[in-house]
């Protein structure tokens, strides 16, 4: 059978901060693909690089050095258009949920989905409060975020993300600010909803706790991806084990 095409390609990617003797380089030969449908969990200490290699990802920053393609399609010297394009095919989740405060639970997803797509208002509506209650918050649709919990505020911007059908998820630590179960709810409903649509997903985390929900760890030091596990073993109590590949 053939491989299915990456949605994720990565090869020799390097990147910098800074000009002329302040040139500082952060990520170094960054080497790896993500499938469709795979989770993948990036780890690593605070300054090792993952919010920047997200950033280079989600094309929200310019690519200086190497190859990366979404889809295919190289984002090396990608104009802004072409970026923004891709942009479209991401879902962004991160820590602060960065809901607007003035526009309810479904004003929130539906602005993400009239953003995107020439959609009537009617069929707008319909699919955001439809996402919203595959989220479990079919109750809360018309709540402004100051009445909803940290964990319900997460879901809303989970549906946010996942509403358009993106090819891919990127989530800069979606649950540090939750306790413990909502943070577990949280990453179990992104784990159902990738499976679901064949999504993939890169989530960014401290949190040893949310592990197990990975196909794949990729661990970050100093700049370098200093581990890739695959075919992962888990389990709650021992935390996790990696056979060699
Ligand atoms: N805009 C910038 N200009 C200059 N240096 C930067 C910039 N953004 C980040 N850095 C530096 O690049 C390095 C990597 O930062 P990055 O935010 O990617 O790390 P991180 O692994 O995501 O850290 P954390 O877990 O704390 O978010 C750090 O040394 C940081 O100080």
């Amino acid at each position: 059978m053939p491989k299915k095409e990456a949605v994720i390609s990565i090869k020799h990617l390097n990147h910098y901060y800074g000009k002329g003797a302040l040139k500082k380089q952060i990520l170094f030969d960054i080497n790896f693909d993500i499938y469709p449908g795979e989770i993948v969990i990036m780890t690593g200490p605070s300054g090792s690089g993952k919010t920047t290699l997200l950033s280079l990802i989600g094309g929200l920053r310019s690519v200086q050095e190497g190859s990366l393609k979404f889809l295919g399609e190289e984002l090396y010297r990608a104009n802004q258009k072409r970026l923004v394009n891709i942009r479209r095919n991401i879902g962004f989740i991160f820590q602060a949920h960065n809901l607007l405060g003035f526009l309810t639970a479904r004003q929130n997803v539906q602005m993400a989905v009239e953003l995107n797509d020439r959609i009537s208002q009617v069929d707008a509506i319909a699919r955001s409060e439809g996402i919203l209650k595959s989220v479990g918050l079919g109750s809360r649709v018309n709540y402004f975020p100051d009445n909803l919990s940290g964990g319900q505020k997460q879901r809303v911007a989970i549906a946010r993300a996942l509403v358009n059908n993106p090819a891919m998820i990127l989530a800069d630590e979606p649950t540090a600010a939750l306790d413990r179960q909502s943070g577990r709810d949280v990453v179990e409903l992104m784990q159902r909803l990738a499976r679901e649509k064949g999504t993939s997903i890169l989530l960014v985390t401290h949190d040893n706790r949310i592990l197990d929900i990975a196909d794949r760890i990729i661990n970050m030091e100093d700049g370098v991806l200093a581990r890739d596990s695959q075919n992962i073993v888990l389990s709650r109590e021992s935390g996790f084990k990696t056979h060699t590949n």
